[in-house]
């Protein structure tokens, strides 16, 4: 039965206890009518993307996110304010494994593998890499590897120096994303972030130092990008970006915008993207509509441009052959992107400039522009629920119940979490949909419509 507090209401405690209890229901009876187990460590996180029904789905989404939420909740209400507050080292050990390749060397081997073969094999000290696997271990990264001493030959019991995979560690072993991911994430990510209020509490307009990246770096990010040292980092660079796409979706692009009513035409169109990076995102498009009859332009700085090349030559030379695609190095606030496209796109580039900078990107593209071309932009930013929303200022449909959070809480760490990584890397933001009508505006440009692609949207503006 439910504690009562003085006035007689359910506690706290009890209400989150059962609505992680109802969601944790949800989610069996789900995995069920679908003939799967219920997830677990030990299940394989491909697991979930054999549901295929959307209304099972959502339910699921729904019932991740109650307990996500409930669970912080639960935790931060009854422990040690010290114990909620710190957590940096997981990230930290978290690079270790990934760099050394831990969760590779344990694939397939479901009952682990010891410490000193581990250590042999990345090279690592024994006794530190158990201490960061150790770590990880108790935060279900890894697992301690299983059943493998018999006490009395009875009772089995973990052995304290063998690790295995888990569907964390799993994840890290097979996709290369998580990898991309982790290697941006915990270096210059991370790094920055430690400057982050050493830049807030000396923060001065006139000051050159424009981000706790320059503060951590010597120079803001994309200038040391041309750097000696930072040209080494220009691959990982694109490679986190390109992963985070990859996580958000990115392929829902192609669905999510009418791009055949466009490519039919009389005329074939060309359409530019702006700030492109490898053009990764152009490849996928013209790949996923490779009978109709239109041309790409990737635009960005010459050592993206050159990774582009690569990039291209790899996974889709017969682009390259039948010319479908150009190159054009430039610089976005020098310059204008080439005239006479018919479409502009940009995507997870506005995000990373402060208002004035992202000003003179827009009107420059504008200048490229003729009546009757559009401009797309993509990001994962303007979700509505989230940013520098009030966590309280929901409609009440939308609401997470009580005593949850009306935002789900610590369920939605990661929209939070994009938006401080923008500060930490350049002292940019992420903006929602307002924001980017507004700057749209400014530079001369109308907004039409948004475009839902699931994790993030596009936006179509036309000139004025
Ligand atoms: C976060 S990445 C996004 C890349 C790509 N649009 C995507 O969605 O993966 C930002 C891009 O802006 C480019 N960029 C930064 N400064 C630039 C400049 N001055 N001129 C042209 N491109 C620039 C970077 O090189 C990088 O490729």
């Amino acid at each position: 039965m439910a504690n009562k507090d003085l006035n007689g209401a359910a506690s706290q405690l009890d209400l989150l206890a059962s609505l992680i209890t109802s969601s944790v229901n949800v989610i069996n009876t789900e995995y069920n009518a679908a003939g799967l187990p219920s997830p677990s460590l030990d299940t394989s996180s491909s697991v979930e993307s054999n549901i295929v029904s959307n209304e099972s789905r959502k339910k699921i989404v729904k019932a991740n996110r109650t307990i996500e939420a409930a669970c912080a909740q639960l935790c931060a209400s009854i422990s040690r304010p010290e114990h909620s507050l710190l957590n940096f080292e997981e990230s930290a050990c978290l690079r270790v494994a990934s760099t050394a390749g831990i969760a590779r060397l344990l694939l397939d081997k479901p009952e682990g593998v010891h410490i000193k073969q581990l250590s042999a094999s990345s090279g690592i000290d024994p006794d530190s890499l158990e201490r960061v696997l150790r770590l990880l271990t108790i935060t279900h990264v890894f697992n301690e590897g299983k059943y493998i001493i018999y006490i009395l030959d009875v009772y089995p019991s973990f052995s304290p120096d063998v690790f295995a995979n888990n569907k964390l560690s799993l994840n890290l072993a097979t996709s290369e994303t998580t990898r991309d991911i982790i290697a941006l994430a915990t270096r210059d990510t991370f790094t920055s972030a430690t400057y982050l209020s050493d830049f807030l509490q000396t923060a001065d307009p006139a000051s050159a130092v424009e981000s706790p990246f320059q503060l951590a770096y010597g120079a803001p990010m994309m200038q040391y990008h041309n750097t000696p040292e930072g040209k080494k980092t220009v691959s990982i660079f694109m490679k986190g970006v390109t992963g985070w796409g990859e996580i958000l979706g990115k392929s829902d692009m192609i669905h999510a915008f009418p791009w055949a009513d466009h490519f039919s035409s009389e005329k074939p169109i060309t359409i530019c993207d702006v700030g492109a990076g490898t053009g990764h995102i152009m490849l996928m498009l013209l790949r996923a509509f490779a009978s109709y009859s239109f041309r790409v332009v990737v635009q960005d700085r010459p050592a993206f441009i050159e990774l582009g090349k690569q990039l291209w030559s790899r996974e889709y030379p017969e682009a390259l052959q039948e010319g479908r695609v150009d190159f054009v190095p430039f610089d976005f606030f020098a310059d204008v992107p080439l005239g006479g496209c018919d479409i502009y796109y940009i995507r997870y580039c506005l995000h990373n400039w402060p208002d004035d900078k992202c000003l003179v990107i827009l009107s420059n593209i504008a200048k490229a522009m003729k009546a009757g071309n559009i401009l797309l932009r993509t990001s994962d930013d303007e979700d509505e629920t989230a940013l520098r929303h009030s966590v309280s200022s929901l409609a009440d449909a939308e609401a997470a119940p009580k005593p949850l959070l009306p935002n789900y809480g610590a369920a939605r760490f990661r929209d939070y979490a994009g938006d401080i990584n923008m500060l930490n890397l350049f002292n940019s933001k992420d903006r929602t949909l307002e924001e980017y009508v507004a700057l749209g505006s400014r530079a001369g440009f109308v907004y039409e419509r948004a475009w839902d692609t699931g994790e993030s949207s596009i936006i179509e503006f036309k000139l004025e």
